[in-house]
């Protein structure tokens, strides 16, 4: 955790990264001036029994951007991956979320508290409001609690997840600092593009989620017919749209060859034509739960 790419040498020789040069995945600049790798690695449903290999085998690979949650249950595994990888830990992004049973000023410091302790950190580089639960949650008293965490230096940047314009509207009025992020569902059949252009007037990054709907546009015979013509995989041509469009992105695998497919977007691009056509695939195709109307509170 810390900067990125790594610039010490030594650091470069210490990784388990036979193939994969990391500094070819661009960073961005948050509002606050962070860097974020714009490709990384998400770890939900990976089981915790795999998840330190998984970690171990996406660094290996050249992933520097893990993406985790309280909710995932793997978070004290993510560190075991990254302290038994031999990797700087100082050049690994490393991101996880408030549950939504701890929502509201107390509880959001006591579990953040706990995420420090798990991930093996002083410091985390992004911490996000999982969800908003507007029905049955506090955002606003969960941001504040973030608020206080990034102003003593616990967190270097914080944001939203699944926040929608109404949630982000409430918090610039009545708190102070501006998400860093927002994460969301965004993939070809959900393309969001009316929030991205939000949080972009606002400042705010926009991280995709499902970032190929769990596999389920890659039979798109709009995406393979691209993929076929320019040989690359149906997958990298979703992830190199999203590339494209400035979002950032963490898909999940469980092989390091889809890893490593994954991973490799950065030696071609796709013309405006191709991106038009995989922008035209846009329809109501909401996969995860509305944000809205969304009230799952764990026990
Ligand atoms: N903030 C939020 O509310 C949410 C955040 N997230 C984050 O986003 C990350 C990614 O989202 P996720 O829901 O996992 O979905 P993804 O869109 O990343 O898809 C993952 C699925 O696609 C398969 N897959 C991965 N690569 C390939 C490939 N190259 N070819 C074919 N199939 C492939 C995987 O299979 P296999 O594993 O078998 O290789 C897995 O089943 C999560 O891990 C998490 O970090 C996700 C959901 C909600
Ligand atoms: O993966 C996440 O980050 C989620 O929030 C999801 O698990 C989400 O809560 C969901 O899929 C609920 O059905």
């Amino acid at each position: 955790m810390g900067t990125y790419p790594p610039t010490d040498r030594r650091v470069r020789e210490r990784t388990c990264a036979p193939v994969a040069q990391p500094n070819t995945v661009p960073t961005l600049t948050l509002n606050n001036g962070v860097e974020i790798p714009q490709l990384g690695f998400g770890v939900f449903q990976i089981d915790p029994a795999d998840t330190s290999a998984a970690v171990q085998q996406a660094l290996s690979v050249g992933y520097r951007h893990i993406d985790t949650a309280q909710m995932y249950g793997n978070e004290a595994e993510v560190a075991e991956g990254i302290a038994e990888s031999g990797v700087d830990p100082s050049t690994i992004f490393v991101t996880s979320k408030i549950n939504n049973n701890s929502h509201g000023y107390d509880a959001t410091r006591r579990s953040f508290a706990e995420t420090l302790d798990k991930l093996r950190t002083e410091q985390i580089d992004l911490i996000l409001i999982h969800w908003p639960l507007p029905t049955v949650g506090d955002f606003l008293g969960t941001w504040r609690a973030l608020e206080q965490e990034y102003a003593d230096g616990r967190a270097r940047a914080i944001g939203v997840s699944n926040f929608q314009p109404g949630h982000l509207q409430k918090l610039f009025e009545e708190s102070t600092v501006v998400p860093a992020v927002n994460q969301i569902e965004v993939h070809p059949y959900f393309a969001q593009t009316g929030l991205r252009e939000f949080d972009a007037q606002h400042g705010i990054a926009t991280e995709g989620w499902s970032p190929i709907a769990q596999g389920d546009v890659l039979d798109d015979p709009v995406v393979g017919a691209i993929a076929k013509r320019i040989g690359k995989s149906p997958a990298q041509v979703v992830l190199r749209w999203h590339i494209q469009n400035g979002v950032i992105v963490f898909p999940k695998a469980s092989s390091a060859e889809r890893m490593t497919e994954n991973f490799e977007l950065f030696d071609f691009s796709l013309e405006p034509a191709d991106m038009a056509e995989i922008n035209a695939l846009d329809r109501d195709g909401r996969r995860g739960p509305n944000p809205d109307t969304f009230d799952y509170v764990p026990d």
